[in-house]
């Protein structure tokens, strides 16, 4: 009943480096945006369009309440906000998760996010200079929150297997 939550913000990797964990150590993984979705039978666009985000922010807590009352094995790829609302940060503390805080400078974020922005709402229509103001005010309003994780791994400048075998470090 053991779950490793990655946390961090948009594009630090959570969804990419938890599927390639997974596959390395034979433990489901689940995205949490992919389980609001499925449940919600509509896209994060569409959930933010249709009914805003103070209603995903509602969907968000609840997934992630009940992923965490199953019983199996998971890792749990969180959404970059998922921390930061609902009293969410308090979760990362419990002695049958291990959260990991994902962490990447705003050159890395911007780089990542600058060619992956379409399926994220809250920088979907930003050009490339609000885009950076906005990646390193809002990185800093929420390290608050991500710094409650229980361990951190920093990803600058590494590939995704260098990562997997750093949290595999923290793992073992
Ligand atoms: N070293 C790396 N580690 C993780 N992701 C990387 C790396 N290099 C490039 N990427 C890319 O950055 C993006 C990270 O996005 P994603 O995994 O969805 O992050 P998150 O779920 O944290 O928003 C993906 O498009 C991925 O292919
Ligand atoms: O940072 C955020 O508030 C969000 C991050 C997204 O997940 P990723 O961090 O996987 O992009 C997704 O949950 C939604 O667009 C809101
Ligand atoms: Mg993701």
């Amino acid at each position: 009943m053991k779950k490793i939550i990655l946390l961090g913000y948009m594009g630090c990797g959570k969804s990419t480096i938890a599927q390639n964990l997974s596959k390395i150590t034979n433990i489901p993984f689940l995205d949490l945006d992919k389980c609001i979705e499925n449940k919600a039978n509509l896209s994060i666009n569409e959930i933010f369009e249709q009914f805003g985000e103070i209603h995903f922010r509602k969907l968000e807590h609840e997934m992630f309440v009940e992923l965490l009352q199953s019983s199996e094995n998971s890792i749990i790829g969180l959404g970059g906000g998922t921390p930061c609302y609902a009293n969410n940060h308090e979760l990362l503390k419990r002695d049958d998760v291990t959260s990991i805080y994902l962490k990447a400078s705003i050159d890395t974020l911007y780089n990542r996010l600058i060619h992956n922005k379409s399926k994220r709402p809250l920088i979907a229509n930003m050009n490339e200079e609000e885009m950076r103001e906005f990646i390193a005010k809002h990185l800093f309003d929420r390290s608050y929150y991500y710094n409650h994780a229980q361990h951190k791994v920093s990803v600058d400048d590494k590939a995704v297997e260098e990562t997997v075998q750093d949290i595999l470090e923290i793992l073992a």
